[in-house]
């Protein structure tokens, strides 16, 4: 089994070496491929995705990614930003499938910014779709208005669209979902304002009629952000749109003590899939070894799962992360007096060391 590392980076390559060390730990004959990509890429080869790179993602059986990113490329034409990378690896693998579970482990309630009797016992999923929405809808782009009261002002314009079998895929992914778990899907839309989310919202209903066991319900976006700070655990999955799921994502990861907490895997419709954590490269803490490795490694958990089919060693870890947390080791963004401190590095080792 062939597995591509994409480091990334800023903290892409501190999290992913603690990942790749616990897929090592775990005994088993991975191959293993690193290639350069986002800024890396850009610097390596002049491109944020490598045409090597991408080969190497196309051929392997799963692809654990880090992050991409850093301000320095702020100033690049948008093709060569690192973003761009991440959006390709998506966009060319048919990654249109993004679960991003946010859970609370008990040691960490208190971690979160939200009252421990809000947060703990919290077990959602937010099923986001990957590959549509305004994210790649064309056209887009910087022109002149060609009308409105700011005709011949300078506008960027970017183009919200959802055709049917993208919203039908994304729809049997998610009831599929829930169905495996507490049963309700919750759909998110804007279907008060947007053609797009008001088509959404139709889809939904109507494939709701194949999925008799699950309860779904419909709630605009800004309701589900206020809820989800208000009472999550109302929720079991979340299904959305690409850009309201890349919002209410982060917005989740806070729930659970920290986004470096927050894993996700991305599928295609064989379920080979790309893992990574939720956040990015924070080039705030690059460098300085104390990145939070979790989502990192819980991202290869899942993949061991969902790609690989090693159900039994997915579980190893994520109970190997349990222990680490219970011993009260936590890295910063985690911390709370009365617990240890440990570096990037450190949390690595102590997930190997706690490995059954
Ligand atoms: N999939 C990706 O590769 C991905 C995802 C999100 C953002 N980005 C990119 O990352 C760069 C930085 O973006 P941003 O600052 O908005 O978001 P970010 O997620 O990188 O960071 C947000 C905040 O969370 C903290 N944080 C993130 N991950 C952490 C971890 N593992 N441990 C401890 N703290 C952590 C950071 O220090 C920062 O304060 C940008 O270039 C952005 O485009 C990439
Ligand atoms: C880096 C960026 C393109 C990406 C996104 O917006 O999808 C990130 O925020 C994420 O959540 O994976
Ligand atoms: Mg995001």
């Amino acid at each position: 089994m062939k597995i591509a590392i994409l480091p990334g980076d800023g903290i892409g390559t501190e999290i992913t070496e603690q990942a790749v060390k616990v897929l090592k730990a775990l005994g088993e004959t991975f191959e293993m491929e690193s290639a350069p990509v986002g800024g890396a890429g850009y610097e390596a080869s002049g491109h944020p995705l490598p045409e090597a790179t991408l080969k190497l993602a196309k051929e392997a059986d799963a692809i654990l990614f880090g992050a991409v990113g850093d301000w320095k490329y702020d100033k690049l034409e948008r093709s060569l930003r690192p973003e761009q990378a991440i959006l390709g690896l998506r966009k060319h693998l048919g990654l249109f499938a993004n679960f991003r579970p946010a859970i609370l482990y008990p040691e960490l309630a208190g971690a979160s910014t939200l009252k421990p009797e809000v947060v703990s016992g919290l077990d959602i999923l937010i099923v986001r779709e990957l590959t549509g929405d305004i994210y790649f809808g064309q056209p887009r782009g910087m022109r002149e208005a060609p009308d409105g009261p700011f005709k011949g002002a300078r506008e960027g314009f970017d183009t919200m669209r959802y055709a049917e079998p993208e919203i039908r895929r994304i729809a049997h992914v998610a009831f599929q979902a829930a169905q495996k778990r507490g049963k309700r899907l919750t759909s998110v839309d804007k279907a008060n304002v947007l053609e797009t989310f008001q088509f959404w919202k139709e889809i939904v209903t109507e494939i709701h009629a194949e999925y008799p066991d699950v309860e779904l319900d419909h709630m605009y976006v800004d309701n589900a952000a206020m809820q989800l700070v208000r009472a999550p655990k109302k929720f079991d999955v979340i299904v959305t749109g690409n850009m309201f799921g890349d919002i209410l994502s982060d917005a989740a990861a806070m729930l659970t003590g920290s986004i470096g907490m927050l894993p996700s895997a991305s599928l295609d419709a064989n379920n080979k899939g790309l893992y990574e954590p939720s956040h990015g490269s924070a080039p705030d803490i690059a460098g300085k070894g104390i990145a939070n490795p979790l989502a990192t490694i819980l991202s290869a958990a899942m993949m061991l799962r969902y790609s690989l089919n090693k159900e039994e060693q997915a579980n190893r870890i994520e109970a190997a992360v349990k222990k680490v947390l219970a011993q009260g080791l936590r890295t910063a963004d985690i911390y709370e007096q009365g617990t240890t401190k440990v570096g990037t590095t450190e949390m690595g080792d102590a997930v190997v060391k706690a490995l059954a």
